[in-house]
């Protein structure tokens, strides 16, 4: 007799490692990797997926069980996406077999047969309008829908359209009858274009085009290149992408785009629709089971070539994947902060060597891990210095909050905080018929409650944070748990007054009705912003000029593309800094820098002016003076003393628990286990802490965490394996997670 085939198989059950079967004689040399099976597991059956031929395990002969069934005719997953998944679950240290089926729309992570994902035909909705017509003015949501169809490049998938405005379906209905739309059925079919090539620049800048040649030339070499795409607020980036996809799909080869965030991000996923029509498959994080599984099996056919997506894009199917494209890779968004805790900026480059594709990040503000690649020689740069048309970089100036105060005298709940010289410049901006943008990183009305007599501050009973003021809701409300109650009139402990300080977005709002009571002012934060609906028409709304000021939060920064903006002000530049956080200095700068960067990208010069106390702030003058390398030199040597990324790896290992006192004992526990088994001190790995996390308790959790720093993720990995071993004996009570290379240190 023969000796039997083996498989490695991924199970689809939270437990780590692969697993050895055998494949029954009639599936032996027919299975390829990628394709899902049915496996015996436990006392049951398990969804499996098999990774190629195993070698007999060591040691003593185990019964080795047989795999029982193939569930679909070709793999679901592509070797290239195989790959980047056994990686993921090796570096991140999470259970392969739930990585695979993390990674799976839902109808294909059940161990089911393939099902084929009707339709085959998709309905569309097209606007025969260019503009929200007047008429429409009484009706909200027609008007709505129909923004966002514009805002998309005019035609979108309907399922896209009912998704990011709840009701659409009937609206779309009635505009049709009124004639403001249609709706179209249309096959999916490979390689169906359609002409809607709408705004592509007759000509590229100099920079433009010769980051189209580099791109060219490495898409044509069809080997691995990593590119860091940094060019200035303004300049293009999204041109080059297009172009770049343009020569991918020539070469017959596919394109995965990777946003921070859809809702906020229409211009840029109407400018891919407009120019590849059905070729574009758009995931957002809502996509409905059906939808996402029929976007994946198109992609996994080929029949779609091109897409775009959020930070779990980075697992697309894409088929003959030619280019990975991460827009914005700065942002901190590509962080998963639950279950599979990876960064998807890092993964895509990863995915792209696997693939051999050409990966592009592109950023006007690079995070530092990656400026450290392209010193390193890693990464090739290309850059855009200059803005389209040669506009100018808007000027950037400082309003010494020391100096002009906005205030006189005692402190209270309406102190102005807008100073004079803002005041002027917004008045004068609004008469000239331009717009505004105003800038503050923190919601609500005052952020925090203080007892003029104890100085007790009124904090969440469930959180260690202070409660937020949100005076157009007459609450006090905690922004970790949710939790919301009255305004309390005096202070709980000794019934002082109650002083409300430190500013929010919504009291800006106030602040400028009252003082500029012409202007037409929106609020843009997640308060507002309700819904992805209400979202897309106040964008919409902006940009129709139907608002003179915006006020915000960091959705205001974010690649918003306004030309009628010319001033930009950022109400207090010093909220992000005092976060303890070895990356505040360069969020703050990142975010500084991307929110000035929306003024001036029209035919008129853009002004930015930056209220602070702390103008001597690294990050702050660095901003006034448009100075990304002198900032980010600074920043790295700074980082490079301390060891800090991009400098070192680093990996957090995170407690949370019902009682304090037994979070603290686990979380000192496995602190002595890992210094136990520390390596000398020349391999330079170093533990921190345990402690209290900085925010000591959310939901009524205590939090504690350790880091460990070294100078390679192999020096972390023995004791994060340690640690893993050990977790079998901590109650259950303790919950503790891994997070390698963390991003928010909160
Ligand atoms: N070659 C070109 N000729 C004319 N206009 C162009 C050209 N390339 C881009 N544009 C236009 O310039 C504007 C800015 O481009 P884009 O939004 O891609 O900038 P960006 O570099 O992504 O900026 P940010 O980082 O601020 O988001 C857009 O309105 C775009 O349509
Ligand atoms: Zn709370």
């Amino acid at each position: 007799m023969s000796a039997p085939v083996l498989a490695s198989i991924a199970v689809g059950r939270p437990v780590r490692g692969e697993f050895t079967y055998t494949l029954p004689e009639e599936l032996a040399g027919r299975l390829e990797p990628g394709q899902r099976v049915l496996v015996p597991f436990g006392r049951g059956t398990a969804l499996g997926f098999y990774l190629g031929p195993a070698s007999p395990p060591p040691g003593e002969k185990v019964r080795l069980k047989a795999v029982q069934r193939v569930l679909e005719d070709s793999p679901s997953l592509p070797k290239d996406l195989i790959a980047l998944l056994r990686f993921a679950a090796v570096h991140y240290r999470y259970p392969l077999g739930e990585v695979i089926r993390g990674a799976l729309p839902p109808g294909l992570s059940k161990a089911v047969e393939e099902k084929e994902a009707k339709p085959d035909v998709q309905h569309f909705a097209v606007a025969l309008v260019n503009e929200v017509p007047p008429e429409l003015s009484r009706a909200p949501a027609q008007s709505a829908a129909l923004a966002y169809l514009l805002a998309v490049g005019g035609r979108a998938p309907l399922e896209e359209v009912a998704h990011a405005i709840p009701g659409a379906r009937e609206t779309l209905k009635k505009l049709a009858t009124r004639g403001f739309a249609k709706l179209e059925e249309k096959t999916v079919e490979a390689g169906v274009k359609e002409g809607l090539i709408q705004g592509r620049p007759d000509h590229l800048t100099p920079e433009q085009a010769a980051a189209g040649v580099e791109l060219r030339a490495a898409l044509d070499a069809g080997a691995f290149q990593p590119f860091l795409l940094h060019g200035v607020t303004g300049s293009g980036k999204t041109e080059v992408y297009l172009r770049a996809a343009e020569h991918a799909l020539t070469l017959g080869k596919g394109t995965l785009i990777l946003v921070p965030e859809i809702a906020l991000t229409p211009q840029l996923v109407g400018r891919f629709r407009s120019r590849f029509g059905s070729e574009v498959a758009v995931l957002h994080s809502a996509l409905k089971d059906r939808e996402r599984l029929f976007h994946w099996q198109a992609l996994r056919r080929g029949d779609v070539k091109i897409a775009v997506g959020v930070r779990s894009a980075v697992f697309a199917p894409v088929n003959n994947l030619g280019l990975i494209v991460v827009d914005e890779e700065h942002d901190p968004s590509f962080k998963q902060e639950e279950k599979l805790r990876y960064q998807a900026r890092d993964l895509a480059v990863v995915r792209g060597k696997q693939a051999s594709a050409v990966v592009v990040l592109g950023s006007a503000t690079p995070a530092l891990e990656t400026l450290e690649n392209v010193n390193r020689g890693r990464y090739r740069l290309l850059e855009l210095k200059r803005r389209v048309d040669d506009r100018p970089m808007p000027s950037i100036e400082m309003v010494d909050l020391r100096l002009e105060r906005p205030r006189e005298g005692v402190v209270t709940e309406e102190a102005p905080i807008l100073s004079p010289p803002l005041l002027a410049a917004m008045e004068e901006t609004i008469g000239r018929g331009q717009q505004v943008i105003l800038f503050l990183n923190r919601r609500g009305h005052s952020t925090v409650l203080l007892c003029e007599v104890c100085g007790l501050s009124l904090k969440c009973s469930e959180c260690d944070v202070c409660l937020t003021h949100h005076r157009s809701q007459s609450r006090v409300v905690c922004h970790y748990c949710g939790l919301a109650m009255p305004v309390p009139e005096q202070c709980l402990e000794c019934t002082g007054p109650m002083l409300k300080l430190g500013i929010g977005t919504e009291r800006v709002e106030a602040e400028v009705l009252e003082r500029i009571p012409t202007a037409r002012v929106a609020r843009l934060d997640r308060d507002s912003a309700t819904s992805a609906e209400r979202l897309t028409e106040m964008l919409a709304s902006f940009a129709r000029r139907e608002l003179d000021v915006l006020v915000g939060t960091q959705m205001v920064a974010k690649g918003h593309d306004f030309p009628g903006v010319t001033l930009v002000c950022v109400v207090m530049a010093d909220t992000s800094l005092s976060i303890p956080d070895f990356r505040a200095a360069e969020r703050t700068f990142h975010l500084l820098t991307q929110v000035a960067g929306r003024a001036g990208r029209g035919k008129d010069p853009g002004r930015v002016l930056v209220q602070t106390y702390n103008p001597d702030a690294e990050p702050v003058r660095r901003v006034l003076a448009h100075d990304f390398s002198g900032f980010s030199t600074q920043e790295l040597e700074w980082r490079k003393a301390l060891a800090y990324p991009p400098y070192s790896r680093m990996a957090a290992v995170r407690l949370e628990g019902e009682h304090p006192e037994q979070t603290a004992s686990v979380a000192r526990s496995l602190g002595n286990l890992v210094s136990r088994n520390m390596p000398p001190a020349s391999a330079g790995v170093r533990l921190l802490g345990p402690a209290l996390a900085p925010i000591s308790r959310i939901r009524g959790k205590t939090r504690w965490q350790f880091l460990l720093k070294g100078p390679t993720h192999t020096a972390l990995a023995p004791l994060l394996a340690r640690v893993e071993a050990a977790l079998a004996e901590v109650p259950s009570t303790v919950k503790v997670v891994i997070d390698v290379d963390p991003g928010a240190m909160l």
